[in-house]
């Protein structure tokens, strides 16, 4: 049986396996990817990564949810960014393609990862709620109870309605804390549960928090797992680019794991 060398990384508790095929470029299976992602065979995190080389780029990030399915993870693509310091690859700017295209990020001195999202020109009203791409689909709630609404109960009900069965969407609920201050939990497709942040979905929360309230292009964001940050310019009424993701992210441990 195969034996591979797994990183464990976390971005405010969003969790991933990180798999290094850049030094040695290693194949998986979808039901291997499962397996290293669940609790009972694997690692029991919310997604896995593999760093590869890419031409012209620091490294290509393929992002896995826990169920094997595909999409842009913004807190996976902070992690993805100190994991490629660790193998060797030394920035300052990195330079990385994703599922959604092409990303730039930045270290900076307290370890926080920056990193550019790409540009969001639509944000859709469904009722009193919205809908907006930002890398992966995302439906933004806005509630006055965030802390004790069951996000699990709610978001799977909103995931697996009809318009959103077939490709699924990730549901964040969005209390205002002040001006410039948001709290914000996630279901995330592809885990179908919450995690403790989704970086995507925290950049889809102040955008439509920008979209409902002009003149700031900062906002600090809560969510169970620690602090975020998103900038922005906005270019006009639905239009937002520069969008910087900010956050921490951290190396938990490093093991070898007999492949399933
Ligand atoms: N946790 C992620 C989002 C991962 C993708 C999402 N579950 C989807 O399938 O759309 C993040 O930090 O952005």
């Amino acid at each position: 049986m195969q034996e591979l060398t797994f990183y464990k990384y976390q971005g405010t508790g969003n969790d991933f396996v990180m798999i290094d095929a850049v030094t040695n470029p290693v194949e998986l299976s979808l039901e291997q990817i499962r397996k290293l992602c669940s609790k009972g065979f694997g690692v029991a995190t919310d997604g896995l990564i593999i760093l590869k080389k890419a031409a012209g780029l620091d490294f290509e990030m393929d992002y896995y949810n826990a169920d094997g399915s595909q999409s842009m993870c913004g807190n996976g693509g902070r992690c993805a960014v100190k994991f490629a310091k660790q193998i060797g690859i030394m920035g300052p700017t990195y330079h990385f393609k994703a599922i959604d295209g092409l990303h730039e990020a930045t270290i900076e001195e307290n370890g926080w990862v920056n990193l550019k999202m790409k540009d969001v020109s639509q944000v859709k009203t469904y009722g009193t709620d919205f809908i907006l791409n930002t890398g992966s689909p995302h439906y933004v709630v806005l509630t006055d109870n965030v802390k004790e609404l069951n996000v699990v109960e709610e978001g799977r009900k909103i995931r697996n309605s009809d318009p959103f069965k077939a490709e699924g969407i990730n549901v964040n609920f969005v209390q205002t804390v002040n001006d410039t201050s948001i709290f914000v939990r996630t279901y995330e497709r592809g885990v179908e549960n919450e995690t403790l942040s989704c970086g995507t979905g925290v950049t889809a929360a102040s955008i439509v928090a920008a979209h409902n309230d002009r003149g700031f292009n900062r906002i600090e964001v809560e969510t169970l797992g620690g602090k975020l940050a998103v900038e922005f310019d906005r270019t006009s009424e639905e239009h937002f680019e520069n969008i910087l993701l900010c956050g921490p992210a951290q190396l938990v441990f490093e093991g070898k794991i007999k492949l399933p």
